[in-house]
């Protein structure tokens, strides 16, 4: 993995209309191809920050730099809620992004089909959403995300409406793809758990204003597998993050 940030956070402050102090002064250096969870209390700005890095909304202070320019940054973004076109069958809705981007249905064919079957939806090609499990819905919106082979994957809980089973499953099947891939990978979920076995590095975040209140690396090589999951290691980091958190939300009235 390279240690040269493609993404860095100078300083950045974002305050909504309402007045809503939702960032501050936060500084962030995302290297190319690392994967960054965020955890945090609702309302610390997990999503807060992966729209400004998707440019969706401006900072108050504070600058977003790139190390690659406008034209090579090729962003995608994965939701909790999968928003899929019912009327559309899965390939459908997979070849969405390249229709807007006005690609021709036969060049688009075949890099849907890679796609599709990159993340195991081959043979599903014909159904429509509502014949699909919640974790087969996630499978069609990943897909929709990668068919547009983007550079920076922002993934905003997008597990965190499944079972346990699926999310396990989802998660080896994550991992395998982005090591196969190296996108550079931010992702927001309240699982630490979750965040431990698939991330470089968790950033825990606090709240009122919204800032990092920890770096955590998570020095462990991958393939991670379930030896992983179970090993002491593991639980040493879940508990070191659960701790951040723990004193994260001390200060979060419930
Ligand atoms: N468009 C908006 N206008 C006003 N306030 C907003 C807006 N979007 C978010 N906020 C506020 O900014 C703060 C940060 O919100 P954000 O959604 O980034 O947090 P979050 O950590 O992702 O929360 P959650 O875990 O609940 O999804 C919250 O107090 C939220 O109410």
């Amino acid at each position: 993995m390279s240690k040269h940030p493609i993404i860095t956070l100078n300083q950045i402050t974002k305050v909504y209309t309402n007045g809503t102090v939702a960032l501050q002064d936060l500084n962030l250096a995302i290297p190319e191809s690392q994967f960054v969870s965020l955890v945090g209390p609702s309302g610390c700005g997990k999503s807060t920050v992966l729209r400004l890095i998707a440019g969706l909304g401006r900072t108050s202070s504070g600058s977003i730099d790139w190390s690659i320019t406008q034209q090579a940054r090729k962003l995608a973004f994965v939701f909790q809620d999968a928003a899929l076109m019912p009327w559309a069958n899965v390939r459908e809705n997979v070849r969405l992004p390249l229709k807007l981007a006005r690609m021709s249905k036969k060049d688009s064919q075949k890099l849907v089909q890679e796609t599709l079957e990159l993340v195991g939806l081959e043979g599903f090609e014909e159904n429509y959403p509502r014949q699909l499990s919640g974790g087969m819905k996630m499978r069609v919106s990943i897909a929709r995300a990668l068919v547009t082979q983007p550079n920076v994957l922002l993934m905003d809980e997008p597990f965190g409406a499944l079972d346990e089973i699926t999310r396990s499953k989802l998660n080896g099947d994550l991992l395998n793809l982005w090591l196969q891939q190296r996108w550079t990978v931010v992702f927001v979920t309240h699982n630490i758990y979750e965040a431990v076995y698939l991330s470089n590095r968790v950033l825990v975040m606090g709240i009122s204003p919204g800032r990092i209140v920890a770096d955590v690396e998570i020095d462990v090589p991958y393939p991670r597998d379930d030896d992983f999951r179970t090993s002491l290691l593991y639980n040493q980091y879940c508990r070191e993050i659960s701790q951040h958190l723990a004193k994260a939300m001390s200060f979060v009235p419930i």
